[in-house]
């Protein structure tokens, strides 16, 4: 699958999962560029008519719902439906995010929804989660949690921003370590590790989350609740 076969079963799986959404429900919008389809999608709902608010998980969604005409509310004021959200890798249930650095706030939308549809393409599945796993931490504890990562058998590398010379911050004011753990088989050990490191915010391993996958093929979409 080459990248514009790439892209168009992204806006595929997104453009579908986007039909899931009911009038006068909640939904968590979710980050990345095919979370950007799904949202577009439900912009275009909303200007037929269609009664939703929305929940961003980071200042690009929020950027783009707004854009849409989406109205939009807050974990304070609303309980959420259902979230849409993309993946770097998805094995079964579980899922790497976090390639956008706002996997912090898309834990929180993702698990305060009743369901959370996945949507990817299809180089996205795999067997064993082996993607770095981003880890956002308080700057204050970059050097000490890149060690743990270390003691915990991971490559912790901070990420970089392309167009300046200076780490990556997040929505949150935090920096992100990209750990390369290889393949792994326990993501469940691996998260409750990560998630005891003082100074981690949150971290990219999404164990047990998928309710629903929407995965754009060359020509269709393939719906399956894992
Ligand atoms: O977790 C994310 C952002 O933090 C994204 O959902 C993930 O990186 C997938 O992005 P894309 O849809 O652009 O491939």
């Amino acid at each position: 699958m080459n990248q514009s076969e790439r892209e168009a079963a992204k806006r595929r799986a997104a453009e579908r999962a986007a039909e899931a959404v009911e009038g006068g429900t909640v939904v968590g919008l979710g980050s990345g560029s095919t979370a950007a389809h799904a949202i577009r999608a439900l912009g275009r709902e909303v200007d037929a008519g269609l009664d939703v608010q929305g929940v961003p998980t980071s200042f690009q969604a929020r950027e783009i719902a707004v854009d849409e005409g989406i109205p939009l509310t807050t974990l304070d004021e609303a309980d959420v439906d259902l979230a849409i959200d993309g993946a770097d890798q998805i094995a079964g249930t579980d899922l790497v995010k976090g390639g956008g650095g706002a996997h912090a706030r898309e834990k929180i939308v993702d698990a305060a929804a009743d369901r959370l549809l996945v949507v990817v393409d299809p180089t996205k599945e795999v067997d064993v989660l082996d993607d770095p796993v981003p880890v956002e931490v308080l700057p204050d504890a970059r050097t000490p949690v890149a060690d743990a990562v270390g003691r915990l058998g991971g490559r912790p590398e901070l990420r970089r921003a392309d167009r300046k010379s200076g780490p990556v911050v997040s929505d949150n004011g935090n920096l992100i370590l990209d750990c390369d753990f290889g393949a792994m088989p326990d993501p469940v050990g691996l998260a409750a590790d990560l998630s005891a490191l003082p100074g981690v915010v949150e971290h990219g391993l999404f164990v047990g989350f998928a309710d629903e996958v929407y995965v754009g093929t060359e020509t269709d979409v393939t719906v399956f609740e894992p």
